[in-house]
């Protein structure tokens, strides 16, 4: 044999992850390298779960170590995924790996509709996920989630009272909804809501997750600020529909968290209600909030465009029933679960190629 652990490692440098555009080895990706009599094989860890480039990368693989070892040995490519985490040693949340906030600039334009939908999609790819939902305004998250009459069960640890998570289509939940009855109409405190959602951060049980969302209320409020001084944020999703006065909310929304004091990088921009598509005809596109506003507002801020949502009855009464859309199957699930497959590309390019965030210090 004329070759060795350490030929089989310089070939595969050759090969770059196309998304984090470095090389395979460098980002500690290759992992188990076995040489047999026979057989070479070796482990290609991706940085999200159901990579949409896997094919590709296996495939370079195997060219790159093919032309080092020859024709006859029989090649064992082990293609699995960990999602990768700038967060340790963390004194809050040990156990999550990616903190993302999903905000909007105006209300009603389908934030928790999305971040529903992101939250089940990206659990059927195979990710542990947790949903706080922050929204003090309108915490549609139970509802969504067909739980809203549900309380989370709490349990005493060394004295201390433990939230435990609602568990719903392989998410674990907690609302700010859950603290009130449905029908009680309850108004909320600044304090109030930021000692809630610190509580949830705190006195929950939410386990090893790779991404916890956090569905916040629309625009800017105490809460989003609590959010950044709490917790250090992986990254933020921007959630507009296409007419110019929801565009106008959302670039506030962008600027919030690119100011320097906060300085959380924008995963990228959800364009809601893109088009309307009767279910029936699903090519017949109306653009009747406007054609690519979001994807005007990504060009201008140089931010990723992760997916553009029709505005569809069904998505509208899943919502309502409490089983989200991207649970059936059709063109609106699987713009959903586009969605979620750019999320998590987004969230392994920003871990590979930006320092960590830092949680908001401010000084008054
Ligand atoms: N793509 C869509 N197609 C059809 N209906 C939608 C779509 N997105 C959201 N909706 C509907 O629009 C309404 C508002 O959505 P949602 O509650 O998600 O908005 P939001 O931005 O979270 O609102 P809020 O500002 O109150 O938090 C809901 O009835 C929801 O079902």
């Amino acid at each position: 044999m004329s070759f060795t652990e350490s030929d089989i490692l310089k070939a595969l440098s050759t090969v770059n992850d196309p998304d984090i555009k470095r090389d395979l080895v460098s980002l500690g990706m290759i992992k188990d390298i076995k040489i047999g009599a026979s057989m070479v094989g070796f482990t290609v860890v991706l940085t999200t779960p159901a990579c949409p480039l896997k094919e590709k990368i296996r495939q370079d693989c195997e060219d790159a170590v093919r032309a080092v070892v020859g024709t006859s040995f029989a090649l064992q490519i082990n293609m699995t995924s960990s999602v990768t985490s700038l967060r340790d040693n963390a004194q809050l949340l040990p156990g999550v790996k990616n903190i993302i906030a999903v905000a909007s600039g105006k209300g009603g334009v389908g934030k928790s509709t999305v971040t529903s939908n992101l939250a089940v999609a990206l659990a059927k790819c195979g990710a542990k996920v947790g949903l706080i939902d922050a929204d003090i305004y309108g915490p549609s998250i139970p509802t969504m989630f067909n739980c809203e009459h549900e309380q989370p069960f709490v349990k005493n640890v060394n004295g201390k009272n433990i939230i435990i998570p609602i568990e719903q289509y392989g998410v674990k939940l907690i609302s700010i909804g859950f603290l009130a009855p449905p029908d009680s109409a309850v108004v909320w405190r600044g304090p109030m809501a930021s000692s809630a959602l610190k509580q949830f951060f705190s006195d929950a049980e939410w386990g090893e997750l790779d991404y916890l969302l956090i569905d916040l209320p629309p625009g800017t409020s105490d809460i989003h600020l609590t959010l950044v001084q709490t917790v250090p944020v992986t990254g933020a999703v921007v959630v507009t529909t296409p007419q110019k006065v929801a565009l106008a909310d959302a670039k506030k929304g962008v600027a919030m968290f690119l100011q320097p004091q906060i300085n959380v990088p924008i995963l990228g921009i959800v364009e809601n209600m893109a088009y309307f598509t009767p279910e029936e005809l699903p090519n017949n596109k109306y653009y009747i909030f406007g054609k690519d506003g979001g994807k005007n507002l990504s060009e201008k801020y140089n931010v990723p465009m992760l997916g553009q949502i029709p505005l569809v009855q069904g998505i509208r009464e899943s919502g309502d029933s409490g089983l989200p859309a991207v649970m059936k199957e059709g063109p609106s699930a699987d713009a959903f679960m586009l969605l979620a497959e750019n999320v998590a590309r987004q969230v392994a390019i920003r871990n590979a190629n930006f320092a960590k965030t830092k949680p908001v210090e401010l000084k008054v």
